[in-house]
């Protein structure tokens, strides 16, 4: 996969280059002023530049020397008026690999673009080193998540805006962690910003800061989180939460990478880099008028596909075997064997809330079998099991000539995979009483989940009314759903 900058001021082009290129199973990102294209070209990071030579603020050949000097620089394709010969002619003295005549048709851009990746494929194999990649506490060898960590190490050496995407709980922030701290900006800060728990009323304050008495209450000047994330990364998680307003506030930031903070007359500016992340498809919610194109194509120059875990159930022993050893840490005790019995439980479902489901459910389960060696089926909890119970049955008496398809999980290597011979007794009076704090949080926990649950059922998933009847207000609502994977999706709500 190749990253490709358009630099175009005509936003249908930019659009029509941007699809074309995702189209051929690369990224792309556009910019439509020569500055801001000279900015994300000196980034570093893409192979071809597609340049336009009359940008409103300058030459497109002007800029040319200067991003032909960075560190492996990108191949250049000059995009020329009619009958434009001196500007094809400058066009390749100054070092293009090519130019091409508008108006452009897709085949005009297909073949320099083919051919130029094949010759940037070529010396990259030949001349970069291999880079270790920091893995930030991502488990998993699928070819699935090999594949995320590969984009992961390119993203990380480019400025590009990334996009991931994923059901709930497959790791977007991880992920997005993962390439800020392999980015050169890992010394720096990196500002989560949740869209879905902004508050409404001090949204702008909280983004972008304010000045002494502003408003009522803003007795001292206080730096925004965009401000906050100046020379890092900022992560926007939930970005399809961001209602239309903030939508073209931040499309304005984005762009120019400056902002007004709350009460003051001067702009300031910020050099972040963006990641954004979303459970929702945002494509559709450009179709239902929810979600402004143009920001969307800004977010999307890289994306990453986070697998569901259901998809890559050969992470599962893994993922087990390093969840539940912070498990242990935080209660202070043995760890415990998990049985084949276990593993292959956790197989058969189908972990709507992904990875977050899984650490939550080991944590219950580790609970639930606090004085016992080892970890079976049993310890799961029983919705998960009823769950289960449901689906077997269904399974059983369902259409007799419908083939499923039978996925089998080992235990790992390291773990004991068969109960060893001790007496209840004595396992007993081996392990230690939890604390108090530990005990009484993993019921708290069990119980706020069932509240949460229930409180969706009955509302059908309606935040409006779940916050009437729990008396809970949006923000802590939204973050004790996420802390529980309960999601609300799944109690017949509308997107
Ligand atoms: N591949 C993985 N390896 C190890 N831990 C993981 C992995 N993926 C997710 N997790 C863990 O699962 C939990 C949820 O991850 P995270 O918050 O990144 O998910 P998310 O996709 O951002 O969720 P949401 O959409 O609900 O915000 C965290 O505890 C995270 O550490």
């Amino acid at each position: 996969m190749s990253n490709v900058l358009i630099i175009d001021d005509d936003q249908q082009m930019c659009t029509m280059l941007c699809d074309l290129v995702h189209h051929m199973d690369h990224e792309a990102a556009y910019a439509q002023t020569l500055a801001e294209g000279l900015r994300l070209a000196l980034s570093g990071g893409f192979d071809v530049v597609f340049l336009d030579v009359r940008m409103p603020d300058g030459n497109g050949l002007e800029a040319m020397k200067e991003i032909l000097e960075i560190d492996f620089p990108p191949e250049i394709i000059v995009m020329t008026g009619m009958g434009d010969s001196d500007g094809a002619e400058r066009a390749i003295r100054n070092g293009a690999w090519d130019y091409i005549q508008k108006p452009l048709s897709p085949k005009k851009i297909i073949q320099p673009l083919d051919r130029v990746l094949q010759y940037r494929d070529n010396i990259r194999t030949a001349a970069r080193p291999a880079r270790t990649l920091k893995r930030a506490g991502i488990v998993g060898n699928s070819h699935q998540v090999q594949e995320c960590l590969d984009t992961v190490a390119k993203a990380s050496q480019s400025l590009s805006n990334v996009l991931i995407t994923g059901e709930t709980g497959t790791g977007k922030e991880l992920f997005a962690r993962a390439i800020h701290a392999n980015s050169g900006r890992s010394r720096h800060r990196f500002v989560v910003v949740d869209c879905a728990a902004l508050p409404e009323t001090l949204v702008e304050s909280a983004l972008f800061g304010h000045e002494k008495g502003s408003f009522t209450g803003a007795d001292k000047a206080a730096e925004g989180l965009v401000g906050l994330a100046n020379g890092g990364t900022l992560f926007l998680d939930e970005v399809g939460e961001m209602n239309l307003n903030l939508q073209k506030a931040f499309l304005r930031v984005l762009q120019e990478r400056r902002y007004r903070p709350v009460g003051s007359k001067k702009e300031v500016e910020s050099d972040f880099r963006l990641v954004a992340a979303t459970n929702r498809k945002l494509s559709d919610m450009v179709r239902q008028g929810l979600f402004r194109e143009d920001l969307l194509y800004r977010l999307n120059a890289v994306s990453l596909t986070l697998p569901p875990l259901r998809e890559r159930l050969e992470d599962l022993p893994g993922l087990v075997k390093q969840l539940s050893a912070k498990v242990y840490g935080a209660l202070g005790i043995k760890p415990k064997g998990v049985s084949q019995d276990f593993i292959a439980a956790l197989g058969s479902y189908h972990w709507p809330g992904n990875v977050r489901e899984l650490v939550n459910t080991l944590e219950s389960s580790i609970s639930d079998a606090y004085y016992e060696p080892e970890l079976f089926s049993k310890h799961l909890p029983e919705q998960i099991r009823i769950t289960m119970a449901r689906s077997s049955v269904a399974e059983t008496f369902g259409d007799p000539g419908e083939e499923k398809e039978v996925v089998s999980v080992a235990a790992p290597a390291d773990l004991p995979s068969e109960p060893k011979p001790a007496a209840d007794a004595e396992v007993v009076s081996d392990l230690p009483l939890p604390t108090y704090k530990a005990y009484r949080e993993s019921v708290l926990n069990k119980a706020e989940k069932t509240y949460l649950q229930e409180l969706m059922k009955v509302t059908r998933g309606s935040i409006k009314d779940a916050c009437a009847i729990s008396g809970l207000g949006r923000t802590r609502l939204y973050t004790l759903l996420k802390k529980h994977s309960v999601d609300r999706m799944g109690w017949g709500v509308n997107a």
